[in-house]
């Protein structure tokens, strides 16, 4: 026994919370390395433009010490536990992760958003600290502990998808079937990790495992493949961007930045296959922990950062949102960049629940909805003079099934990110509204537009309550119009068919 290493309760509560906090604020270099590949090779102009948007909010965040994505995530941790190391605690390791968690989500300098809701199918209430965190745990020879923090991002994590497959079923297949059910609620350009094999439960985990690697797809594609899986990474990263859906659903020539893949040992009768996203927002660090003390990660070079800075369209048009008429609306065309100044409300996916709710009981709402815009936000709690923290959209699509009621209240422009369904589309023209997008992954750049926030009505849902914003030269691009064009189904088609007839070189 007297050779066991002592990992100190305290050395690995610390590590983690400098770890999430490390991470909410520093994109892994790999991703902006490979972003800034993908900024240089692009040739979509809507697609660039969100790019350079991430690319500069990745730096400002870098700079200020503040979240990346307004979504800080649901924490994953894998620990590699050394046989030979013993945790000096009274506590699980779960209880010890999650007070490192509990530490990194409320640092006074830099408070993340509380996202996370016990009782999932029910009340949904918010533990206020973001825990528990999903651990997950190996036993390994050794005398240290590895661990792996990640905080996924839920618009990604909501696209998820698993199928038990034959075994003579086509991986490729596939996974080209399921890029256009996944739309771009998952903030491309980013990563997808794919586990192939185990069991139903062990698949899933190997996919989100895979996307702990550092993204080395360039490397790979110039050395060539040495392995029918690094083959299989090329083919699905190359017949993913031949699809064009582009940065955002825009329509481009990075839809990926990498494809990576973990295998096990299945059952001969199948052939199991998950496949996880991982946004823009790709978050992740790994430390180890050998007795000596807790870890503390190296900042990056800013200096190593593309030098990219975003500034708004000189033919955007701006908009008066205190002055906005059914007219105005109109006459947006899709495609359009806009430039929103004024006042708009928020809501997201349980204020719109509780609006459809109150309704249905015929009680009259909090707030008159006629003639506003709404934003589709849960933003970071503010810190040290802000009005409001990292506040990027969330998925539209999500909203859909609401849209008809709030546009019956007289609604006259949603704003969020993604694509919306083919029912709201049309619900859209119907009313002859629009939807607006912002750039996803883009949160910390978005809040600086945001010059006042006041919580209007539902104080109790926390980041989803509604909140007045007063803004200034917010920028949006018109997504879906009053006639019903959608660019979520015009760009990614006509890029798909112009890197299909070979205008383009593939992306490397
Ligand atoms: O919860 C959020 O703020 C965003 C979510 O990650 C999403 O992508 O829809």
């Amino acid at each position: 026994m007297s050779d066991m290493t002592v990992i100190s309760e305290n050395d690995l509560i610390e590590s983690v919370a400098d770890a999430l906090q490390y991470i909410s604020y520093y994109h892994p270099m790999d991703y902006i390395r490979a972003l800034g590949d993908a900024y240089e090779a692009e040739k979509g102009p809507a697609a660039k433009d969100a790019i350079a948007q991430i690319l500069t909010n990745s730096r400002m965040c870098a700079e200020g010490h503040r979240p990346i994505c307004q979504d800080t995530g649901i924490v994953n941790v894998f620990v590699k536990w050394g046989m030979n190391c013993r945790l000096d605690s009274e506590r699980s390791l779960q209880e010890v992760v999650d007070e490192g968690v509990r530490r990194a989500y409320n640092h006074p300098d830099n408070k993340l958003r509380a996202s996370i809701l016990a009782d999932p199918a029910f009340t949904r209430r918010n533990t206020r600290d973001n825990t528990p965190c999903v651990l997950s745990v190996e036993m390994v020879p050794g005398n240290s502990i590895g661990v792996d923090v990640a905080a996924k991002g839920g618009g990604s994590e909501n696209k998820s998808k698993f199928k038990m497959m034959n075994p003579s079923d086509n991986i490729v297949d596939w996974v080209l079937e399921q890029i256009p059910s996944m739309g771009a609620g998952w903030c491309p350009p980013g990563m997808l990790g794919i586990g192939i094999g185990g069991t139903a439960e062990h698949c899933m985990k190997l996919a989100k495992q895979s996307l702990m690697d550092p993204i080395d797809m360039g490397q790979l594609k110039q050395r060539g493949a040495q392995s029918d899986i690094e083959q299989l990474r090329i083919d699905i990263f190359d017949a993913v961007n031949a699809m064009g859906v582009g940065a955002q659903g825009l329509g481009g020539l990075s839809t990926v930045l990498d494809v990576k893949i973990l295998d096990a040992p299945c059952h001969a009768a199948g052939k199991p296959v998950a496949m996880i996203p991982n946004c823009a927002a790709t978050r992740h660090a790994h430390f180890t922990l050998d007795g000596s003390g807790p870890a503390y990660l190296e900042p990056p070079r800013l200096d190593e950062y593309p030098q990219v800075t975003w500034k708004p369209d000189a033919a955007a048009k701006r908009v008066d949102l205190d002055a906005l008429s059914p007219e105005e609306v109109a006459s947006w065309q899709h495609g359009d960049r806009l430039l929103l100044s004024g006042k708009m409300l928020t809501g997201r996916d349980a204020a719109h629940k509780r609006i459809k709710d109150m309704l249905d009981a015929g009680e009259p709402l909090p707030v008159d909805f006629k003639g506003r815009a709404i934003y589709y936000v849960g933003p970071v709690d503010p810190v040290m003079g802000e009005v409001v923290g990292p506040a990027g959209p969330t998925t539209a699509t999500r909203m859909d099934k609401f849209t008809e009621t709030m546009l019956d209240l007289g609604l006259l422009a949603m704003i969020g990110k993604a694509e919306r369904g083919h029912n709201a589309v049309e619900v859209i023209s119907r009313f002859k509204v629009a939807y607006l997008m912002a750039t996803g992954g883009a949160a910390y750049l978005v809040s600086r537009a945001i010059k006042g926030a006041r919580v209007v009505a539902f104080e109790d849902l926390g980041m989803e309550a509604i909140y007045e914003f007063e803004v200034e030269d917010m920028p949006v691009t018109v997504a879906v119009d009053a006639a019903g064009n959608n660019v979520h189904t015009l760009a990614p088609a006509e890029w798909r068919r112009r890197i299909a007839e070979g205008e383009f070189e593939p992306a490397e």
